[in-house]
């Protein structure tokens, strides 16, 4: 692999800390795989490099690269992993000191939105906080230590967080689950407390790569210390100007304080920019400018003949029509642009509606990006919650989704009654076997119970695809259905999410490692059954680490974009709203345009501060 003067010596470098400060398209995964197999060429056992990701897609994809690399097997390299996947790993072996019983079970999206919901039931608060409630113990457990946050925070209108999450995590403790933030946050307990266990994996990792430095928040950022061996073999990659998750508990001190932190650290700059045109990269260097407390780099390109415009439209449906027509052009005329390299990109997902149905109307293929995740389908949550009750005997929520689906006359009645029967610390599977023992019920319910409990049963020791087409095969799942959608193109594309789930669970031998699997993915959402050749409509949250060769940022306007919420927290929020833009517009290799509309929804709207400071590079 060619590597640049800057990205080699940074591959290089051995002997304390390094952080690679990378400009957009500088080449950060090169230069972090290339690290990845130097160390290997110098002696480092593979399975004793933890290399942490940003997500599980980019994960597989270093990987597979380091298998054509180096010609090793993918199992050699357990350790490129997710925050949570790697502290699952670690949790897992060593969850009986941490008060649960093998096997851990990790909530999935699913239950974490049900349990959330039952509690707001009990406390009457109403359900339209939940997610905010959920948003809100996550930040808590992300900062590394929840009842401080929620000293600082107690909550909002009259919901005391410290409550709900104490609730919460009773809950957890008694179906013997760990949701998404505790998967790090009882491995940090794990590791800060018990030093045995801290030693093992010091000694185990020989070198810590981390990936996208600059969105790593407090916790994850205390998990990297407390796994850091005394070789202090530490390399960090990012780039403080995309850091754009502050608004989830990403926190870019750590990135910019590194060589307080470690203070013989060794900071390198990838400042050339393969991928985008010089004059889109000039510009949003300019934009970037703006933004206090970052690091200095200046970032050029050596491509030329860039194109950067901005545009006005009265509405958004002028705005898309617009865009609409310079898509067909770029494609059928002169550039011959491919619809797959071309994207919209706007800051909330709204946005998308007037582009969906112009496209459609001039038949331009397209994929909306980052839509609803595969697994949290309607249809893929029904069968994985057959697996996760067999599997789990102490998982209400999916034993409570799936007694009466299909339907079989055990309504919200019968569950009431059923979790009267849940003896302390019971469950409702246990108390459903209470029913069906003691024959507590009609013969009717006490039929159709005991065919479920049976189908659990059955399931339990089975491979997951073949466990899936038992609960298919025995409810007659593909007939519940038909019963549940309204047209023929929705059912063909539901019994086909089916076939592509069970095709997906015969990559794994066990139902363990599914049905973790199925929980941990949550952040690469599934690009929807759409055109893959299609121009991309996505957010720009979603296209961070993507490329197009042409880039529309639409609905650039005040409110919108910065988003009104930014413009109420000020300075901080603003700047990660630039940093949007910045990434945004790094998306571009040769077409970059930006529009802003007079009105949206109805209202009046205002042009953008990002789109004046563009204008002023321009000038
Ligand atoms: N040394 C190099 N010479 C030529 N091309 C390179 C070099 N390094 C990287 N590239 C190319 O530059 C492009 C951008 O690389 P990559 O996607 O790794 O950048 P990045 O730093 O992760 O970008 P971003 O942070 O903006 O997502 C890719 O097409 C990659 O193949």
């Amino acid at each position: 692999m060619q590597l640049s003067q800057p990205q080699q010596d940074a591959v290089d470098h051995t002997g304390s800390p390094a952080l690679v400060v990378a400009g957009a398209g500088s080449g950060k995964t090169r230069t972090l795989t290339a690290k990845f197999s130097h160390l290997i060429a110098t002696g480092h056992a593979p399975e004793r490099i933890l290399a942490i990701t940003f997500t599980n897609k980019a994960a597989q994809e270093m990987k597979t690269r380091l298998m054509e690399m180096t010609g090793l097997h993918q199992i050699r390299f357990e350790w490129v992993r997710t925050y949570h996947s790697a502290c699952l790993m670690i949790l897992k072996q060593h969850c009986r000191i941490m008060g649960y019983t093998p096997p851990l079970q990790v909530f999935t999206v699913y239950q974490q939105d049900k349990l959330i919901k039952e509690l707001c039931v009990k406390n009457n608060i109403d359900k339209k906080y939940a997610r905010r409630i959920l948003s809100s113990i996550s930040r808590a457990k992300n900062d590394g230590d929840p009842a401080k946050y929620f000293d600082r925070k107690p909550g909002f209108f009259n919901i005391r967080m410290a409550d709900i999450l104490a609730q919460f995590e009773e809950r957890l403790a008694e179906m013997n689950c760990v949701d998404f933030d505790n998967i790090l946050l009882k491995t940090r307990d794990l590791l800060r407390d018990n030093e045995d266990v801290r030693n093992f994996y010091r000694n185990l990792f020989s070198y810590i790569l981390v990936d996208e430095y600059q969105d790593t928040n407090n916790l994850q950022e205390e998990l990297t210390s407390l796994l850091l061996g005394e070789h202090r073999n530490l390399f960090c990659v990012g780039d403080d100007w995309q850091a754009v998750y502050g608004f989830r508990g990403s926190n870019v001190n750590h990135f910019l304080r590194f060589a307080q932190k470690y203070e013989d650290a060794k900071i390198f700059r990838l400042e050339e920019n393969y991928r985008s045109a010089d004059e889109i990269v000039q510009a949003a260097n300019d934009l970037i400018d703006h933004n206090p407390d970052k690091m200095e780099k200046r970032c050029f390109s050596q491509k030329k003949g860039g194109v950067l415009e901005i545009y006005e439209f009265m509405s958004d449906a002028h705005e898309a029509e617009w865009a609409a027509k310079r898509i067909f052009n770029l494609h059928k005329q002169g550039q011959g642009v491919p619809f797959n390299r071309m994207a919209v990109v706007y800051r909330t997902k709204f946005c998308s509606l007037p582009f969906e149905k112009i496209f459609r109307k001039f038949r331009i293929p397209y994929r909306l990006m980052g839509a609803q995740g595969f697994f949290e389908r309607m249809e893929v949550l029904d069968i994985n919650s057959y697996l996760s009750a067999s599997y789990f005997p102490n998982d209400d929520l999916s034993f409570e989704r799936i007694i009466n689906t299909p339907k079989r006359g055990i309504g919200p009645a019968m569950i009431k009654k059923i979790a009267g029967l849940r003896a302390q610390g019971g469950s409702l599977q246990g108390a459903a076997r209470i029913m069906v023992r003691d024959r507590l019920v009609t013969k009717k319910v006490h039929e159709n119970m005991s065919e479920v409990l049976d189908i659990l049963d059955t399931i339990h020791d089975m491979a997951p695809a073949m466990a899936m087409e038992t609960v298919i095969d025995r409810t007659g799942y593909i007939d519940f259905l038909k019963t549940k959608t309204k047209t023929d193109g929705e059912f063909v594309s539901k019994k086909e999410n089916i076939e592509q789930l069970i095709h997906t669970a015969r990559t794994k031998d066990t139902m363990l490692e599914y049905l973790e699997e199925a929980a941990l993915i949550r952040e690469d959402k599934d690009e929807d059954d759409q055109d893959e050749n299609g121009v991309g409509l996505l957010t720009i949250h979603s296209a961070k680490g993507l490329e197009f060769d042409v880039v529309f940022i639409v609905g650039c306007e005040e409110g919108l974009f910065p988003h009104w919420r930014s413009i109420d927290e000020g300075d901080a929020a603003l700047s990660e709203e630039r940093r949007l833009m910045y990434v945004a517009m790094t998306r571009a290799e040769r077409f970059l345009y930006l529009s802003h509309v007079n009105y949206r929804k109805g209202d009046f709207a205002t042009p953008s501060r990002f789109i004046d400071q563009v204008r002023e590079c321009l000038a």
